[in-house]
């Protein structure tokens, strides 16, 4: 049974967001500033203040998933600077979701570390504050656009989340198993829209491979540029034009940075990445 949001419990509304977010502590986040945090979410050993206008530095981040698995993440380090977008590229399996995963809280590195505004991650209380995601694939509960972008964030001005998301669609239309359907590029809009809400200056996008029409794709690109100005955007990148507009790109093997700089630097080494792509 789907429950409209303003009406989800607690424990209803972290089961959901699982969905959407993977794990206990990533749902748990995301829906803080909406109810108790769990017990269960382990306090900060100390807190401190995340500078404003923040950047993301990951400093010789070492990952595995299991004790006796592959090293994942073997010694990276890139930067993602307050007012640019960073494309993570590189083959499948070399490591791109596992940095964004990290960046999250979904896990902690085995060595390293990774800050926000010159924060250590673990010492920042309230993470999805200062950094939200646009995930693939969004989910949308039974409601109206309104509460559905407003989740997780109570004081969010949704008019403004919505045209800067490009969404040019009533508030109170309710979504869902209820209401309407939306298309995919209206639901990747909700996903940017959500995040725009949050306030967060960290902006992470997982950019979706599904195909979306021209029309969306290209409204769904202005949005994303629009969004990133005035944050620091990280974006794992399966698009060719993405990787062409950002400010640097960050090329990933096997765990390790094998390449950054301009589209221009890497352009031969990234372009067996995208063959067949305009
Ligand atoms: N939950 C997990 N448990 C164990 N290993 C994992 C897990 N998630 C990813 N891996 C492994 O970690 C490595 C890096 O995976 P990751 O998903 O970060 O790569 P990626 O660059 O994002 O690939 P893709 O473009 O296919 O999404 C791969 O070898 C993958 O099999």
């Amino acid at each position: 049974m789907v429950l409209a949001a303003s009406s989800l419990g607690p424990a209803a509304q972290v089961a959901l967001l699982l969905k959407e977010y993977g794990t206990l502590r990533a749902a748990a986040d995301r829906v803080h500033t909406l109810v108790t945090a769990p017990a269960n979410v382990p306090a900060p050993r100390e807190v401190l203040e995340v500078a404003d206008r923040p950047e993301v530095v990951f400093e010789d981040v070492r990952f595995r998933y299991t004790p006796d698995g592959p090293e994942v993440l073997r010694g990276v380090s890139f930067r993602v600077p307050y007012g640019k977008t960073v494309a993570l590229v590189g083959a499948s399996g070399a490591g791109k979701s596992t940095c964004v995963s990290l960046l999250l809280r979904y896990w902690d590195p085995d060595g390293g570390r990774i800050l926000v505004g010159g924060v250590p991650l673990p010492r920042i209380a309230d993470l999805h504050r200062h950094v939200t995601v646009v995930p693939q694939d969004v989910h949308l509960f039974a409601g109206t656009i309104e509460q559905n972008v407003r989740l997780g964030a109570p004081g969010a001005d949704v008019a403004s989340a919505l045209r800067v998301a490009q969404l040019a669609i009533d508030p109170e239309l309710v979504v869902g198993e209820r209401g309407v359907t939306l298309s995919g590029g209206q639901r990747a809009r909700v996903a940017v829209a959500r995040a725009l809400a949050t306030g967060a200056p960290v902006l992470v996008l997982d950019e979706a491979v599904a195909n979306l029409d021209t029309d969306n794709e290209a409204r769904l690109v202005e949005a994303l540029q629009e969004a990133a100005a005035g944050r620091a955007t990280l974006v794992i990148a399966h698009r060719l034009s993405t990787i062409r507009r950002a400010d640097h790109i960050v090329l990933l093997e096997e765990g390790r940075v094998a390449a950054e700089g301009s589209y221009a630097e890497l352009s031969e080494r990234l372009s067996h990445l995208f063959v067949g792509q305009p």
